[in-house]
């Protein structure tokens, strides 16, 4: 902050020593005989601010300046009222600590306020920060603008500090009566905006918040090294009135295209990487404020917030030509002043540029929001650039040994997606993100096979950390849990059995025996995935311990832990799948276990209550699964529309053909409704627990499994010969699209629980009616 300082300048030069003199006594930390320093800030167009420095602490003083001034304007004894109730409630203001009235001391009224330490950004397109930063960044703004639209004004006591209700049709007045007085040379758009805005005043001007007034990035102090606002500055326009007037005026270096030269005070943010859309900071601001998501009269506001922009531009100008202007560079901001009001003019009248809010139902948390776009950045950067080298890998060995592996660009991938927090995004007690946050991300996973495992976020080891959470012992987690966590070990899960019908889990035949402190394991298990990995160094095995017809079939298996190390416990052979073992993947083992003993206190949660484990790891781990397929039908979907453009018969593009058009059409459809069934599904899980999400689970896991099949399978077709080659991921993406129908439960058995449930449910309702 240091350095966005100068020595003060001409015009606001003031007496040290008096002031100094003042202090002393009434600040703490200003001490007699001690160096007192003052420098200005260079920024900041309005009431001139300096930097104070004693030995001991720095201050930040405000004051109004002086010569003559608008009437209204600069009132310093207002920001301090409002920064002072503000900050009473742990919202991100400087604390004010003394306001003083006597003229006599430096010349106006000021006040002192703590000088927090932090990140200034003066350029809204954020130059010199990463784009995954730059996102964050945006999405903290937001946040903390819908958080001060959200105080309590009563609370607060400050109900009366400004006039509420008619807040935007005060704005056209006093910013046309503040630009006419200073108006130096005539320009007839401010006129017509004037009037466009007197004659188009939103009916929702009776909605009344505390209100910023100036609410821009350079206007906030960001952690030195975090995406969290420390402090919002500049209360100067702060009043009660309708909030989306801040919002819009936030978001106007959004609407101001780059070719325009007023980037002086605006800058256009729009294309700039890692920057969110409008909509979707509207979105988020929407999300957390508690509004339905709407904004309406948007065009109203973004012209009113350029109008506004451009009053104050002109005044500055005005003051830069009487000398008391706080900026050095206060002249350019009149040449905005023109450009400024005809953008706002033709928004006014467009329909073309309002803001299309994104009719999303199921909206992230902001932080889901910020972690999502880490990951589409990480994806892009490190992860999709990377994905030759890991299938040249597995194609140089795939006979050998190696192949069982992670390749090692894929380890150097996770050392990084560790090292930026994109790690066990899947847990929530982890990651804090919700099952809805991390849906959409589980989405964006699903383009590349080898995402999942770059963020620790892979199957089954995903499911087992959960079930090592939910259920484990404090022993259990400090020798599994931990390292799973950590992505040094692996895992499986083994529960499907080569000898029975595994869709029915009742039917589990694999032995467990008491003996002493030790449990004996006697069984085949087959589908093991993962189990080839040479880090898996962990199974979770389902066994029968109860064979009593005295006990109900749900109360006779247990899960144990099984250290892959135990004599007794041996993989007999990989699996393949469409002749492929999988070893990307980790391979699908069949694992034999011949008088396998463990230590008693290697069972899970109790004997008997393998089931009530089971349902607590396959829901979330289903949901993932799903929203993976629909990135992975997302991606199918894009190289068919690809290719159909691209290739002609019968003279025509292939798309041009009505049958190819419709695949398009019905697997865009088929998408969308697979989307928004596992999103409310995610959403269930989150606000009403695993038991209310079940039958939705089930449902999503039935359709998921289809629609990504039946997209696939239309981009393949549409690929001719090339869509079963490997010239193209069609191919692999199908395997995995169809084993979907069979792992986890085979559709057949989803859909009789679902018949169930829904039985149960009418005769619930059916019930409640009588
Ligand atoms: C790639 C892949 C990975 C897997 N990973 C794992 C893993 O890590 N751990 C693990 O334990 N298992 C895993 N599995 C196994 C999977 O969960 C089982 O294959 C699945 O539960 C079906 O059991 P099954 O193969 O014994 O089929 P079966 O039980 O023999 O069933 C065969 C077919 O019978 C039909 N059927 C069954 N019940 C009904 C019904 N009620 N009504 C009508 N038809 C019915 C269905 O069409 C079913 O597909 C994996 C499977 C695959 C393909």
């Amino acid at each position: 902050m240091d350095d966005q300082t100068t020595p003060v300048r001409q015009q606001h030069v003031f007496n040290v020593k008096k002031l100094h003199r003042y202090l002393m006594g009434r600040l703490h930390g200003v001490l007699e005989n001690t160096t007192f320093s003052v420098r200005q800030y260079s920024s900041g167009q309005s009431n001139p601010t300096f930097l104070i420095q004693s030995p001991h602490k720095s201050f930040v003083l405000r004051k109004k300046p002086h010569g003559s001034l608008l009437p209204g304007a600069h009132k310093v004894d207002r920001e301090y009222v409002v920064q002072k109730a503000l900050h009473s409630i742990g919202f991100p203001v400087p604390q004010p600590l003394l306001y003083c009235s006597d003229t006599d001391v430096i010349g106006t009224e000021f006040y002192i306020m703590d000088h927090i330490q932090g990140r200034i950004f003066r350029d809204p397109r954020l130059p010199g920060i990463s784009a995954t930063e730059r996102s964050a960044l945006y999405v903290a703004a937001v946040e903390v603008l819908a958080r001060l639209h959200s105080v309590n004004l009563t609370t607060l006591g400050l109900v009366g500090y400004g006039k509420g209700v008619g807040y935007a049709k005060r704005q056209v007045s006093t910013w046309t009566k503040q630009y006419r007085a200073s108006a130096i040379r005539s320009i007839p758009a401010v006129d017509v905006l004037s009037d466009w805005l007197s004659n188009n005043l939103p009916s929702n001007d009776d909605q009344v918040t505390l209100v910023h007034g100036d609410f821009r990035i350079d206007n906030l102090i960001f952690h030195p090294s975090e995406a969290r606002v420390l402090a919002v500055l500049d209360w100067e326009l702060s009043t009660t009135g309708q909030p989306l007037a801040d919002l819009t005026y936030f978001l106007m270096p959004h609407y101001c295209p780059s070719h325009l030269n007023i980037s002086t005070i605006l800058g256009g943010v729009t294309g700039i990487e890692g920057i969110p859309p409008a909509e979707d900071l509207i979105s988020i601001y929407c999300q957390c404020c508690g509004i339905p998501l709407s904004l309406s009269h948007q065009n109203f506001f973004i012209a009113l917030a350029m109008f506004k922009m451009a009053c104050i531009a002109q005044g500055i100008y005005a003051r830069s030509l009487l000398g008391n202007a706080s900026a050095p560079n206060a002249a350019q901001f009149g040449e905005s002043v023109e450009p400024l009001v005809q953008l706002a003019l033709k928004i006014a009248h467009s329909s073309s540029l309002a803001v299309q809010v994104p009719d999303r139902l199921f909206l992230q948390s902001a932080k889901g929001y910020a972690v999502l776009q880490q990951v589409k950045e990480f994806m892009k950067k490190h992860i999709l650039p990377a994905q030759k080298e890991v299938t040249e890998y597995y194609v140089k060995h795939c006979d050998g040994p190696e192949r069982w592996q992670t390749p090692p660009v894929l380890e150097e991938l996770k050392a990084k997606a560790r090292a930026a927090g994109l790690w066990n995004l899947f847990l929530p007690a982890v990651s804090g993100l919700s099952q809805l946050d991390y849906s959409y991300i589980a989405e964006e996973t699903g383009r590349c096979f080898c995402a999942p495992e770059v963020f620790n976020c892979q199957a089954p080891d995903s499911g087992n950390i959960e079930v090592l959470h939910l259920f484990g012992s404090e022993e259990q987690k400090k020798l599994w849990l931990e390292p799973l966590l950590r992505g040094d070990i692996r895992s499986c899960f083994c529960m499907t059995e080569p000898d029975i019908a595994s869709s029915d889990a009742t039917n589990m035949e694999c032995t467990l025996r008491k003996d002493k402190d030790h449990y004996v394991i006697n069984g085949k298990k087959w589908w093991s995935s993962g189990a080839g990995n040479p880090k898996c160094k962990i199974a979770i095995v389902m066994c029968k311990n109860k064979a009593s017809d005295s006990i109900s079939r749900h109360d006779q298996h247990s899960m144990i832990l099984v250290p892959m190390d135990t004599p007794g416990v041996r993989k007999v052979r990989p699996l393949t799948v469409f002749g492929q073992d999988d070893a990307c993947h980790g391979g699908h083992f069949e694992i034999h276990f011949d008088n396998v003993h463990v230590p008693a206190s290697n069972i899970l949660l109790g004997e008997g209550r393998g089931f009530e484990i089971a349902q607590g790891r396959l829901g979330p781990g289903r949901l993932h699964h799903c929203m993976r397929a629909v990135g992975l039908a997302e991606q199918a979907l894009e190289l068919l529309c690809q290719r159909s453009g691209s290739r002609s018969t019968f003279g025509k593009r292939l798309y041009q053909h009505e049958v190819v058009a419709h695949w398009i059409a019905e697997c865009r459809i088929a998408i969308e409704q697979v989307r928004l069934l596992a999103l409310h599904a995610a959403y269930i899980l989150d606000t009403q627990g695993n038991k209310a999400a079940r039958k939705k689970i089930a449902m999503i896991k039935v359709a998921a499994g289809r629609m990504a099949c039946k997209v696939v399978d239309c981009a393949i077709q549409v690929h001719g010969g090339a869509g079963v080659s490997d010239d193209v991921p069609l191919a692999h993406m199908y395997t995995y699209a169809r084993t979907l129908r069979l792992a986890d439960g085979p559709d057949e058995v989803h859909l009789s629980s679902i018949a169930l449930m829904e039985l149960k449910d009418q005769l619930r309702r059916r019930a409640a009616k009588l």
